[in-house]
């Protein structure tokens, strides 16, 4: 089984999906984490994110293994541990560059595609991210566009990460998604998506209800 879990920065996806793995006993992906690792090289490598073709090089060159347990994430990068490195702001501020880097895209979701293969002998996985539903598992037996308003995914990550002022926690919002939806679509739910908006709910409330949709998705008796 593949539950796809889409929508727009600090809407809840990471958490929730992650929530929903560890209830339903399946796999995890992160697939934001592995934009955020080829941000993390190219910036080691000092690479002009601007050079396209460079960044996409590295993108293929990089050796990436990347967590899919719910109770462990970790990514490694070329043999580093960069796990917590890729969640810094020097990270956030810039990954947009890459992930609309349409030849890292094109890497990047064909290595998503494996790990997801991969998952399926394990009882499937809930894979989270901007195009899963749209573009990386088009298959996904069930697919959510989780919302949350503008406010709310600021107040979120406001105080996720208590030193950001406002005007970061701006960029990392409203510019970032309006960077990504250049070449996403994760604003208006796709043919066969449900919306989910957890404006008001809370995070055990979110997944709750996607966990119930999951049950009522796989046919009765089908081994999960
Ligand atoms: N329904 C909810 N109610 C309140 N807080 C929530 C809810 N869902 C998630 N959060 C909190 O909001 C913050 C952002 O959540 P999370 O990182 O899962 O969002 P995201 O959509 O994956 O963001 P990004 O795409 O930017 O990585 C976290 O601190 C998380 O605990
Ligand atoms: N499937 C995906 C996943 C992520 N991105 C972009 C969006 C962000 O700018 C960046 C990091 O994602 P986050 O960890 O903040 O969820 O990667 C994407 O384009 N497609």
């Amino acid at each position: 089984m593949i539950i796809a879990v889409d929508g727009p920065s600090g809407s809840g996806k990471s958490s929730t999906a992650r929530g929903v793995a560890t209830r339903l006993g399946l796999r995890f992906l992160d697939t934001g984490a592995t934009y955020r690792a080829v941000t993390w090289s190219a910036v080691e490598h000092g690479l002009d994110l601007d050079d396209t073709a460079a960044v996409a090089q590295r993108a293929r060159d990089l050796r990436l293994e990347i967590s899919t347990d719910p109770g462990h994430q970790f990514v490694i990068a070329d043999g580093a541990d960069v796990t917590t490195a890729i969640r810094e702001p020097r990270i956030s501020e810039v990954v947009s560059k890459i992930a609309t880097n349409l030849d890292v895209r094109k890497e990047l979701i064909r290595r998503q595609r494996a790990i997801i293969d991969n998952a399926q002998p394990s009882g499937g996985i809930v894979v989270e991210g901007r195009d899963i539903a749209t573009v990386v598992a088009t298959d996904a037996e069930l697919k959510v566009l989780l919302t949350a308003d503008q406010e709310a995914r600021m107040a979120r990550r406001g105080a996720e990460v208590s030193s950001l002022t406002a005007e970061q926690l701006r960029d990392q919002i409203i510019r970032r998604d309006a960077d990504d939806s250049t070449v996403s679509e994760f604003q208006v739910a796709s043919d066969g998506a449900v919306t989910i908006d957890s404006t008001y709910m809370t995070l055990e409330e979110v997944i709750d209800v996607i966990s119930r949709l999951a049950k009522e998705t796989v046919p009765q008796g089908q081994d999960r």
